[in-house]
């Protein structure tokens, strides 16, 4: 079957929630002592989780947060704080658990699968996902980031990831990157497909001084004029100005979809990849939990631009899927009250 054909078929697996679920989780909430609705996005998110799993209360117990690694060549253009061998180096600190997410996720009681979908080096370790699919992009200032065909693979590695989650017992997913250059890549996405612009959509990702935030801009839209990407084709946007780590990102959200599973959206890199799987799927947005809205600028934006609104407001902008581990936290609480708490009749408490 051809690559692309995979993608059109794994679209076609994404489903509208199970309205009934839905339904009945709402009873449930409301049967409980509180008045309706008083726990607020508390209550969302369970009623979100029973119609993206079709159950009233879904075990969501084992969680994973997919990092995906990968490089950047505009940062030849001098566009990051920091140099691209980060990446690497930061892929290492994953695998061995000293990175923050790690420290996270175990708060959280959910793993970290880093997976390596572009870095710039050789890399090894027992722990790692080994799924290069090129050693990192070209320099988008000059030429594609990528073919179109190493994009649709790259999203393909990333369904193919959340496959063996799933098949292993994951029950909910969420998205982290490693990618020195990669904000560069994801304020692209966001002009291009979200329309906004680079002095709103542009941030300073590592911690760049007001010249190099002014050059960064510069560089993007060189790259924009200079690849002529399609806004109404997600695909070749993500191809030409995007990333590898986007685009397996873009995957895992569509894989999680297609297997009836959650999937809690990290930062700004995260949410860019949250875009191309909205556009290229629209009900795929239902099975997304935005997690928090990072410090970088745009990133707002870029949230609205999905359909997400964020749980968390933390002044975060490290991206790794650090907010999303926090906001696991929070799904597992609602999911306690759904398991806890009494109800009016069991409490004996009188009804408004
Ligand atoms: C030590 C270190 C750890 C990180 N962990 C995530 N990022 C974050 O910063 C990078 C994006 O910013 P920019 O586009 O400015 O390069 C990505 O790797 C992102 O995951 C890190 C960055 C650094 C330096
Ligand atoms: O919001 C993020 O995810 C982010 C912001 C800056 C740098 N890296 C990640």
């Amino acid at each position: 079957m051809s690559e692309l054909k995979r993608i059109e078929d794994l679209i076609g697996d994404i489903h509208s929630l199970n309205q009934d679920a839905i339904d009945a989780a709402s009873a449930h909430l409301d049967s409980l002592t509180k008045p309706p609705g008083s726990l607020g996005k508390l209550e969302d998110i369970s009623k979100q989780l029973a119609g993206i799993m079709g159950e009233v209360i879904p075990d969501v117990s084992h969680k994973a947060i997919v990092v995906m690694a990968a490089d950047h060549g505009v940062c030849e253009e001098g566009v990051s704080a920091f140099p691209q061998e980060v990446t690497p180096q930061m892929v290492l600190n994953f695998l061995e658990g000293g990175a923050a997410v790690n420290v996270l996720a175990r708060h959280a009681g959910a793993e970290v699968v880093c997976v390596d979908i572009g870095v710039n080096a050789d890399l090894e370790h027992e722990a790692l996902v080994a799924r290069k699919v090129r050693y990192g992009t070209a320099n988008m200032a000059q030429g594609p980031a990528m073919t179109r065909e190493e994009a649709i693979r790259a999203i393909l590695v990333g369904t193919e990831v959340v496959d063996e989650l799933v098949a292993r017992g994951v029950r909910i997913l969420a998205t982290g990157e490693m990618g020195i250059g990669n904000t560069t890549a994801s304020s692209a996405l966001l002009h291009v497909l979200g329309g906004v612009d680079l002095e709103a959509g542009v941030g300073r990702g590592t911690g760049i001084d007001d010249a190099r935030w002014r050059h960064k801009q510069e560089v993007i839209r060189r790259s924009i004029q200079m690849n002529r990407p399609d806004d109404q084709d997600p695909i070749d946007v993500l191809a030409k100005v995007g990333g590898l780590e986007i685009a397996g990102l873009t995957g895992v959200i569509l894989g999680a979809a297609k297997h009836s599973c959650a999937v809690v959206i990290d930062g700004f890199i995260s949410s860019a990849a949250a875009l191309i799987a909205a556009r290229l799927a629209p009900v795929s947005v239902q099975y997304m939990i935005g997690s928090h809205q990072s410090h970088e600028q745009g990133h707002a934006r870029m949230l609205e631009a999905v359909g997400l609104k964020p749980m968390l407001h933390m002044d975060m902008r490290l991206g790794e899927g650090t907010g999303a581990a926090l906001c696991f936290t929070l799904i597992d609480a609602a999911g306690k009250i759904m398991r806890e708490m009494a109800s009016f009749e069991s409490a004996g408490v009188s009804r408004g």
